[in-house]
C-alpha cells in the first residue's frame, strides 16, 4: 500500500508581556499573554529527497538534501549532551549552514535542524525517508518584541513533533496532549536560547499554551482565568532592539547600584501579582479594575523606563497615549519594538480612542488592533 503522505498546518500566537519583562529574568513573576497575531506552517511530505525551507518573514529559502542531514541526525544522536551551549550548537551543524546568510538566516536554520535533529532523536528516529517541504509565514513583526521567535521554535517544535508521532508509532490524529505542549515548550525553549542567549521562558511558555499566564522561572506555570480578552492597541516604534543587549544593559546597571535596581525588580513583583488578580477578577472592565490596571500599567511603564530600557520613540508614543487619557508601557525588551496602549471593552465606540489613532498617524506611527487572550500552539489538517 502507497504510504501515506503528512501534510498538515500549525500555527502559534505572538505574545506579549504585560507586566514582569526584564524583573522575569531575575526570578519575578511575568504576567504575558497571547496576542492575534501568528506565525503559521505548513508541513507537506513530497516524494524527492530534499527539506525544502521557505521562511518569508526573514527572506530564507534553502533546500538541504536528506541525505546530508541523515548523517548530520546520525551523529547527532548519542551526542546531544555535549551540545550544551548555542556556541556549540552553531558549531556542530555549521557544515549545512550556507556561508552567505544573514545572521538572522543563520540562526532560522540551526534552530530549525537542531529542533529537527532533536526531537527525531528524542523519539528514537534514526533517519528520515521522504523529504519535506516546510513554509512559515507570519503576520508579527521579527525583533520587536511579539515574540516572532518563540512563536517560531513553536510552530517548528510542534511540526516535528506531529511528524515523529506519525511516523514512529503511526498516529495520524494531529492532537496535542497537555504532555506534548510541555514538550514543545521545552525544545522552543532550547531554540530560544539559540536566538537570545538566556531567555527566561516566558515567551515559549505563552505562545505554547496561549491565554494569559503568570510565569515564574523554575515554577510551574499559573494560569491565569481570565473572564475576557483584553484590548490593546500595539504601536510600532520603528525602533529595532536587540533583546539580548538590553537584558545584558540592565544587568549591568544591576551590577553597578544592586540595592536601587533590587528595588525596582521588587516593585514590578508587586505591580504583576496586582495585575494577574485584577485579571483573574470578574469586572476588569468595571470602571473601578480598569482604572487601577491603567495605574499599574503607568508604574510598571516608569519602572522600565528606570532601568533604562526606553527609546525616544517610544516616549513620544506614550505621550500621545496619555494626552488622550489612554495608558501605555514598553512590552518585552524595549529599546524600540512595541509600546503597548491599555484600551477599555467600549473603546471603539471612543472620541478619544479615533484620536488617538489620529495623533499617532500624524505622527508617523503604525498599530495593530488586537486583543491578548486568545488560542496558543494549534495543529490542523490542510
Ligand atoms: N517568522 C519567522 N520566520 C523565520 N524565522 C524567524 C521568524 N521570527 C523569528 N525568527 C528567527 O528568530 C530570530 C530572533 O528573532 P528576534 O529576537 O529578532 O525577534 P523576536 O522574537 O520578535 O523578539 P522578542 O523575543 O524580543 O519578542 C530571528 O533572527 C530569526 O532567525
Ligand atoms: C526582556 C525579557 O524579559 C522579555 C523578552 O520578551 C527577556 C526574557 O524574558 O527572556
Amino acid at each position: 500500500m502507497a504510504r501515506i503522505q503528512l501534510a498538515f498546518k500549525v500555527s502559534a500566537p505572538g505574545k506579549v508581556i504585560l507586566h514582569g519583562e526584564h524583573s522575569v529574568v531575575y526570578g519575578k513573576p511575568a504576567v504575558a499573554g497571547a496576542v492575534g497575531a501568528r506565525n503559521s506552517l505548513i508541513f507537506r511530505e513530497q516524494s524527492h529527497d530534499s527539506i525544502d525551507l521557505d521562511y518569508t518573514s526573514i527572506s530564507v529559502q534553502h533546500k538541504f538534501a536528506v541525505l546530508e542531514v541523515n548523517k548530520v541526525l546520525e551523529q547527532f544522536s548519542g551526542n546531544e549532551n555535549n551540545l550544551d551551549s548555542s556556541d556549540k550548537i552553531e558549531s556542530f551543524f555549521k557544515c549545512l549552514i550556507p556561508d552567505n546568510l544573514t545572521d538572522q538566516g543563520r540562526k532560522g536554520l540551526t534552530s530549525t535542524l537542531y529542533l529537527l535533529c532533536g526531537i527525531l532523536s528524542q523519539n528514537k528516529i534514526k533517519s528520515i525517508s521522504t523529504g519535506f517541504s516546510i513554509k512559515i509565514t507570519s503576520e508579527l513583526s521579527v525583533g520587536a518584541g511579539l515574540g516572532s521567535s518563540a512563536s517560531f521554535g513553536v510552530c517548528l517544535s510542534a511540526a516535528f513533533i506531529t511528524y515523529s508521532k506519525c511516523r514512529s508509532v503511526g498516529d495520524l490524529s494531529l492532537d496535542l496532549s497537555p504532555e506534548d505542549k510541555n514538550t514543545i515548550s521545552n525544545w522552543a525553549f532550547e531554540s530560544e536560547k539559540i536566538m537570545h542567549g538566556t531567555p527566561s521562558g516566558v515567551d515559549n511558555t505563552v505562545c505554547t499554551f496561549g491565554s494569559i499566564v503568570k510565569f515564574t522561572k523554575l515554577k510551574p506555570i499559573e494560569h491565569v482565568d481570565i473572564k475576557r480578552k483584553i484590548n490593546i492597541l500595539l504601536v510600532d516604534s520603528k525602533v529595532s532592539r536587540s533583546t539580548i543587549k538590553l537584558v545584558k544593559q540592565v544587568a549591568e546597571l544591576k551590577q553597578e547600584f544592586p540595592s536601587i535596581v533590587d528595588h525596582m525588580l521588587s516593585a514590578m513583583e508587586e505591580v504583576a501579582n496586582h495585575a494577574a488578580d485584577l485579571y483573574a477578577s470578574d469586572s476588569v472592565d468595571s470602571n473601578c479594575s480598569f482604572e487601577k490596571l491603567k495605574k499599574l500599567f503607568q508604574i510598571n511603564n516608569d519602572l522600565l523606563k528606570g532601568i533604562g530600557v526606553s527609546h525616544p520613540k517610544l516616549e513620544n508614543i506614550f505621550s500621545i497615549a496619555l494626552a488622550n487619557g489612554y495608558s501605555s508601557k514598553i512590552t518585552g525588551a524595549g529599546g524600540g519594538g512595541y509600546a503597548l496602549i491599555l484600551l477599555p471593552d467600549s473603546y471603539k465606540e471612543m472620541e478619544s480612542f479615533k484620536t488617538l489613532c489620529s495623533d499617532l498617524e500624524n505622527a508617523g506611527f503604525s498599530y495593530l488592533e488586537t486583543n491578548v487572550g486568545g488560542p496558543g500552539v494549534v495543529v490542523e489538517r490542510v
